[in-house]
Order: C-alpha cells, then sequence, then structure tokens
C-alpha cells in the first residue's frame, strides 16, 4: 500500500522556488493500479521519484508498505528499493555491449543471488516476456519492442511489488505500445503487482480505471469504470 499525505517537493532555481509537488494526498492498495498524466512540468516525473523512491520530498510523507521513504536512512532506503520496486523508463536504458540474458541478470546481482541460481531466473523473466530465444541478443540486433520487454524483465525478474514505468511506451509505434500495454497489464493481473505509469498518450489515459492528472503540483483522481482496461 502507497499512502502519501502532504506531500510537496520544492526546487530552488536562482532565487526562485519551484513546487513541484504542491500537497498530494494520494493512496494506492497493492495490487492496484494508477496512470499518471498531465501537462508538461506538472510535476509527474517527480512524483515518480518520489514513489520510487529515487529522491526525497521536502515535506510530508511517502509511505509504502510501512516504510516513510522520506524519512529511512540510505541503506534502508536502496534495500527497500531493490526489493519492492521495479522501474521501466521510456529509454529502455539497457547495457548495449551486454545480451538481453546478461541485462536482466544485473538486477540480481546487488541481491548476492548465485551466478547459476541469476541464469535461471534472468531466461524465465525473458521467457515472460516471450523473448526466450532471443536471449543472446545484444540490443541493437532487437527492435525497440523487444528491447522494452527486456527492460521489462529485468524490471521484474527480482520479483519486485511494485512496478513504476515512466512513459514506457514513449518510444514505439502504436501497434508496438499496444503490445506492450497488454504485456504489462497481463504481468499485473498475474502477479499481484502494483503498477503506476507515467504517460502522454490520450489512448492510454483514456482506458486508464483509475487516472491521476497532475498539474502545477496538485493531483486530482478520477475513477472510469467503464474503461476499456487493456487485454493481456
Ligand atoms: N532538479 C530540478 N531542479 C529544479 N527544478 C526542477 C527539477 N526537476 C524538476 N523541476 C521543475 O519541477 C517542475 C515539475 O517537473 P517534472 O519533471 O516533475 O514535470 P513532468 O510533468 O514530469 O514534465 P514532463 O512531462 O516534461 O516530463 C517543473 O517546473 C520542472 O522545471
Amino acid at each position: 500500500m502507497y499512502r502519501l499525505s502532504g506531500v510537496t517537493k520544492h526546487y530552488s532555481r536562482g532565487k526562485e522556488t519551484v513546487r513541484a509537488l504542491d500537497g498530494i494526498d494520494l493512496e494506492i492498495p497493492d495490487g492496484g493500479q494508477l496512470v499518471i498524466q498531465g501537462p508538461t512540468g506538472g510535476g509527474k516525473s517527480t512524483l515518480l521519484q518520489m514513489l520510487g523512491g529515487l529522491d526525497r520530498p521536502t515535506g510530508g510523507t511517502v509511505e509504502l508498505a510501512g516504510h516513510d521513504l522520506g524519512a529511512i536512512g540510505e541503506a534502508k532506503l536502496t534495500k527497500v528499493r531493490a526489493e519492492l520496486i521495479g522501474f521501466v523508463f521510456q529509454s529502455f536504458n539497457l547495457i548495449p555491449t551486454l545480451s538481453a540474458q546478461e541485462n536482466v541478470e544485473t538486477a540480481l546481482v546487488p541481491m548476492g543471488i548465485a551466478k547459476e541460481e541469476r541464469h535461471k531466473r534472468a531466461f524465465a523473466a525473458l521467457e515472460s516476456v516471450g523473448l526466450g530465444e532471443r536471449s543472446n541478443h545484444v540490443p541493437s540486433e532487437l527492435s525497440g519492442g523487444q528491447q522494452q520487454r527486456v527492460a521489462i524483465a529485468r524490471a521484474l525478474v527480482k520479483e519486485p511489488k511494485v512496478l513504476l514505468a515512466d512513459e514506457p511506451t514513449g518510444n514505439l509505434d502504436e501497434e508496438t505500445r499496444d503490445e506492450i500495454m497488454e504485456l504489462l497489464h497481463g504481468l499485473w493481473r498475474e502477479r499481484g503487482l502494483t503498477f503506476i505509469m507515467v504517460t502522454h498518450d490520450t489512448a492510454i489515459a483514456g482506458r486508464a480505471p483509475r487516472l491521476a492528472t497532475i498539474r502545477a503540483g496538485k493531483v486530482t483522481v478520477s475513477e472510469n469504470a467503464d474503461a476499456q482496461v487493456w487485454a493481456g
């Protein structure tokens, strides 16, 4: 369960203070899904950074599974992030010289998992995103959609409770976007993940059962019971 209460994030720009987040209250249940949209500069990435424990709020609390991400020490925060949260980005962020298999294995190295076990789990994760046959390919030998599948396998191989995605389909054509959205929804359902994604894409926002719109650091949440949720 995520519980955000009175979350603010202020940045200094010269003499000016930018209120990137301006008092956010938000709850996201375990296994829930939230799509975040809003105008550029509205605070979407800042909010995702708070949810991921990648940065700390100026005020308020960001609670995940009982941990206050803004208040716990750096070592504990790193551990919570490594164990509970998987990240997917617009630009895939794969290591170009490593194969798909090796890219996925990198997520398990900090967890102290033995080589043979790493190999098995990474291969199973690639199979779960439909890339078992491509495990020895390096990113430049894979399409954009396939590279994003590798990135999703890397995010999920450590079996996190939460998947945070920042514009995961931003670099993909529409057909590939739909495939990736279906894959993400299939994994969300199968694994009982809490799935939170930021998007600029109105087609994705229009199909979200729960949509947060963030504008000038303030959030409004709307529910759409009739949303045509992605298959998968
Ligand atoms: N490190 C920083 N230093 C100063 N200002 C920042 C910093 N990061 C973000 N901001 C400012 O905070 C506000 C919110 O930025 P944020 O990146 O969260 O918006 P966004 O909704 O994700 O935008 P986009 O859709 O363009 O990615 C903006 O005014 C931005 O300029």
